[in-house]
């Protein structure tokens, strides 16, 4: 499913001073299945933004169409949209609250009206993709586990509704780096399985650089930088200045370059800096 934003403003009342622009005219498309990595500095406007494509909160002004169609009218039925666009917030584990992993994860699609058998499919299905053993785990209380085995669970929970639009806000935030690693693994395979649009919410472009198919930078409430991530490290002056670091490969074949070695520009990840070093030795040995 596609989203369309345009020109949208969103202004907290409540903060101080009393009004506080925290979307700043943002416009920008998203393809469907495309997978976007929504990146910026902590305050710069990605949590606000993300509530507003699922109608938690009500843009000041602008538009957003889900789908070709405009969530921002009056009147519109919000549990369509939230069937549409699904929303993991940062630290969802708190966020648990029945007494079998079974119960909490089949909420969601119990909450959908579906039959048993497609409510029992689900919870399999998502179990399977968060990489939890359903036989092992489905009688167990949640509060038992562990904090990263928690927090697949709660993952899901948003995945058993299916949603044609998955939106993670910080999924990595407080795990350690093997969870960390897992996790993004997981959402990788989702993407692949489900085929829907994901927009994967980080300060760490590290993480993300490597999985997704386009990046779209925030800095000040503002969209500063669009493009796939080879496009947008190629701006490494303006991440700097915004605080966003570059994968520190990145740097590094940047170094080499300045010290003219023939070393492919492009590169973002460990990997690829690793066969093209290969093929750099392989050529000089000739
Ligand atoms: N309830 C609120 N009342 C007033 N101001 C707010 C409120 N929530 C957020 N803000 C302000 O709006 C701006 C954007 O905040 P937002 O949480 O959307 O940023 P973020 O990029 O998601 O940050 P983080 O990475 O820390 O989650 C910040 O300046 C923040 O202080």
């Amino acid at each position: 499913m596609s989203i369309k934003i345009e020109n949208l403003v969103y202004k907290y009342m409540t903060g101080t001073p009393f009004e506080k622009t925290a979307i700043d005219d943002v416009s920008l498309e998203i393809k469907d299945g495309e997978f976007i990595g929504l990146i910026g500095h902590t305050g710069s406007g990605k949590s606000t933004l993300i509530q507003q494509l699922n109608g938690l909160l009500k843009p000041t002004s602008g538009k957003i169409y889900i789908d070709g169609e405009d969530i921002t009218v009056k009147g519109i039925n919000l549990k369509k949209i939230r069937q549409k666009v699904g929303l993991v917030f940062q630290y969802p584990e708190y966020q648990l609250f029945e007494e079998t992993v079974f119960k909490d994860v089949a909420f969601g699609p119990q909450n959908l009206g579906l039959s048993d058998d497609e409510i029992l499919k689900r919870v399999k299905r998502a179990l399977k993709i968060v990489g939890i053993d359903f036989e092992k785990y489905k009688d167990k209380s949640p509060f038992d586990l562990s904090g990263g085995q928690r927090r697949r669970i709660a993952i899901a929970g948003i995945l058993a509704m299916e949603p044609k639009i998955l939106i993670l806000d910080e999924p990595t935030a407080g795990l350690d780096p093997k969870g960390r690693d897992e996790i993004l693994e997981e959402i990788r395979k989702l993407h692949k399985e489900y085929n829907n649009t994901v927009i994967l919410v980080s300060h760490s472009m590290e993480d993300v650089a490597k999985l997704v198919d386009r990046l779209i930078v925030m800095y000040k409430g503002k969209n500063i930088l669009t493009g796939t991530p080879r496009e947008v490290f190629k701006e490494i002056e303006t991440l700097e200045k915004i605080g966003l670091a570059v994968p520190q490969v990145t740097y590094l074949i940047r170094e080499l370059r300045k010290r003219g070695i023939d070393i492919r520009e492009d590169i973002i990840t460990v990997k690829e800096a690793q066969e093209e070093i290969v093929r750099l030795l392989r050529r000089d040995k000739k």
